[in-house]
């Protein structure tokens, strides 16, 4: 029987087996397995700490596992030649603030053998009338395009980014977002950090949440939507929070400095129907749909994973670019 049709396995281009990452007395990550194939995006989504950066630093080779095993390329990423086909912007890098952009650009693009030119690559990222300015004039939002443009230069087969939008403004953030999805229509794989799902249903169509350094869901955006779709029940009350948490349904209960409080349930109706059989002390009720990043914040019992309302790019000022 002809094997012809069938079509060929997506190569592994990135994995992590049984890896553990100590720091001191943290575990960052906790016998974590993950395995990122040719042709993916992948959204790695997290409440603060929860291991993300730590698996990205030993996937790129800037720290070593503790137990386990990480490869690129099927090599171990502390050898350079693995990073040759990678590229990085880890969360805390900034530009060389004196280098002009091009030289930057020239600097890094003469690590790899077969670069992007300068002139397109700065074309394509709206940097060309930046070519000759210090890249320490730039505005935050250039800075954050530069970053991701070096990342680029190389030409990657995996391009993997840590949390590359926060702090950007919603007009910075998606001209970003168009140069991450133009990199994955032309076949490159992605593997993405965020806080924000709206961030990762924008540009990955796979999603690994990671909590206290193991993976808790691993799936389609759809999927994990599927698993986390749960309502919000605010009302205004004299009572404390405590009064709820035995409510059937309810996943967590939080409340807001306007004295209202809100309840997060994985059956709005139900927990509508005891407040008002039970005859507890609510009102003005409003139910909605949870946002993802609110379903995950309740489902992990994590407050540092930021509310949609607490997007930095809704409250920074403009980008000058
Ligand atoms: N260099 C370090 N020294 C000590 N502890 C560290 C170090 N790096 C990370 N940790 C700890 O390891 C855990 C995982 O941190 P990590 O930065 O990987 O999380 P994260 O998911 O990327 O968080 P964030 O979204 O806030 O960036 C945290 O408890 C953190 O405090």
């Amino acid at each position: 029987m002809s094997t012809s049709a069938l079509p060929p396995t997506p190569q592994v281009l990135a994995s992590a087996s049984q890896v553990t990452k100590r720091f001191g007395g943290v575990t960052a990550l906790d016998d974590i397995t993950l395995d990122i194939r040719s042709g993916e995006a992948v959204g790695l989504l997290g409440p603060n700490g929860a291991g993300k950066s730590t698996l990205i630093s030993l996937l790129c080779g800037l720290r070593r596992v503790d137990v386990g095993k990480v490869r690129i390329f099927g090599q171990d990423p502390l050898n350079p030649a693995s990073r040759l086909r990678l590229g990085t912007t880890p969360q805390a890098t900034s530009v060389p603030q004196t280098l002009k952009v091009h030289e930057t650009v020239d600097f890094v693009a003469a690590h790899y053998p077969n670069p992007i030119p300068t002139a397109e690559l700065l074309a394509d990222f709206g940097l060309s009338d930046s070519a000759g300015r210090q890249c320490g004039a730039l505005s935050g939002g250039q800075q954050r395009r530069l970053l991701v443009a070096l990342a680029l230069v190389g030409r990657p087969q995996l391009v993997i980014l840590d949390e590359p939008t926060t702090g950007l403004d919603v007009e910075a953030r998606d001209s970003l977002w168009r140069l991450l999805r133009a990199y994955r229509s032309s076949g490159g794989t992605l593997l993405i950090t965020s806080h924000y799902l709206e961030e990762i249903e924008a540009l990955a169509s796979r999603v690994v949440v990671i909590d206290q350094g193991s993976v808790i869901a691993d799936g389609s955006v759809d999927d994990i939507r599927g698993e986390v779709a749960l309502s919000r029940v605010s009302f205004r009350t004299s009572l404390p929070p405590s009064s709820f948490m035995q409510l059937a349904h309810t996943v967590g209960v939080e409340t807001r400095d306007d004295g209202r409080l809100t309840i997060i349930t994985s059956d709005g109706d139900v927990t509508v129907r005891a407040l008002v059989l039970e005859h507890l002390d609510v009102a003005s009720i409003e139910v909605r749909a949870a946002s993802l990043e609110e379903a995950f914040r309740a489902l992990t019992g994590d407050h540092g994973m930021k509310v949609p309302e607490a997007h930095p790019a809704r409250t920074f000022g403009r980008d000058q670019s």
